[in-house]
């Protein structure tokens, strides 16, 4: 006799015991064997409009062009102006998102500004095929540092602090200006580009001078730990201007310190949670410091 067909209540109950183990099992299981780098496809704006957010973009990734990388070349450091030492806090492990008190010195900070002064452009987003400005997703200027004393104290520090990982190749490093109104829509700092050579491995978002009102930095999709203890980093319902109404968390511009993350997963895929955005300035003059990692895989050696 042929076996009758599953009941229609049978395989409901399949179901509901299967979708659960895909998500939570199967997904996670197979996921590294077939990267997603749909999301370089998806650099999508709140809008639904496409939008990156390269300052410099080479047709082809030249991780060795000294215009847009910071070569180790052996010129010794000296670190004028350096603070005694940083203090790191976690506030989340996948992605991991640290926060730094005390990154850069006063000192290093006013000269870090002092050397932007004269050099500021506005900054450019690009989305894919031509640069462009367009200020109503994001408005303020930036300057390309000279890769004087300090920058290149700065540029070994954040070496270090990544463990001098090996195929990490700082980009040269951009100082950022936001007058009132100024401010950057939310984007992500990877763009799914590893495979064609390289891609943002992580993002060091340092705070140079922070003389004004508004200007948090928002990640909508992190969540606020709890306890009072980061309300001195984060805003907090009771500060005024947080007005309850922002999603996920935003870090106060404090001079000095400084937010780490990292953008990409082990398998080389950018995480989701690290969208972003620089919240206008309302009154005065923010200035930040972009320090970006970008990793390179190794090339495999063919016959071997
Ligand atoms: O200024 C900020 O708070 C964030 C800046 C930023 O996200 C960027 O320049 O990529
Ligand atoms: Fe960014």
């Amino acid at each position: 006799m042929a076996p009758s067909p599953p009941k229609l209540s049978t395989l409901i109950t399949w179901l509901l015991y299967f979708v659960p183990v895909y998500i939570f099992i199967l997904d996670p299981l197979i996921r590294p064997f077939f990267p997603d780098n749909s999301s370089s496809s998806s650099w999508e704006d709140e809008d639904g409009s496409a939008f990156e957010e390269w300052d410099h973009t080479p047709s082809t990734l030249h991780l060795t062009d000294d215009s847009f990388i910071s070569p180790e070349d052996g010129v010794p450091v000296n670190c004028p102006g350096e603070a005694e030492g940083y203090r790191v806090h976690l506030l989340s492990r996948a992605p991991l998102v640290l926060y730094i008190e005390n990154f850069v010195s006063s000192a290093e900070a006013d000269h870090l500004v002092d050397i932007s002064l004269n050099k500021y452009t506005p900054s450019i987003i690009y989305d894919g095929v031509t640069e462009r400005i367009d200020p109503s997703k994001r408005l303020s200027d930036r300057a390309l540092l000279d890769r004087d004393d300090t920058v290149r104290c700065l540029e070994d520090r954040a070496r270090a602090f990544q463990g001098w990982r090996p195929h990490l190749y700082i980009e040269r490093m951009w100082a950022q200006r936001y007058n009132a109104s100024g401010h950057y829509r939310h984007h992500y700092d990877w763009t799914g580009s590893l495979a064609r050579g390289g891609d943002r491995l992580s993002t060091f978002m340092v705070y140079l001078g922070a003389d004004c009102e508004g200007g948090g930095t928002n990640f909508p999709r992190l969540r606020r730990p709890v306890g009072k203890a980061w309300c001195r980093f984060l805003e907090c319902d009771e500060d005024e201007g947080a007005g309850g109404m922002q999603e996920g968390i935003t870090f106060k511009p404090i001079k000095g310190n400084a937010i780490f993350w990292e953008n990409l997963r082990a398998d080389g895929t950018g995480y989701p949670e690290t969208w972003h955005a620089a919240y206008p300035v309302t009154k005065g003059t923010k200035v930040g410091l972009n320090i970006w990692s970008w990793y390179q895989p190794p090339k495999r050696r063919v016959g071997r």
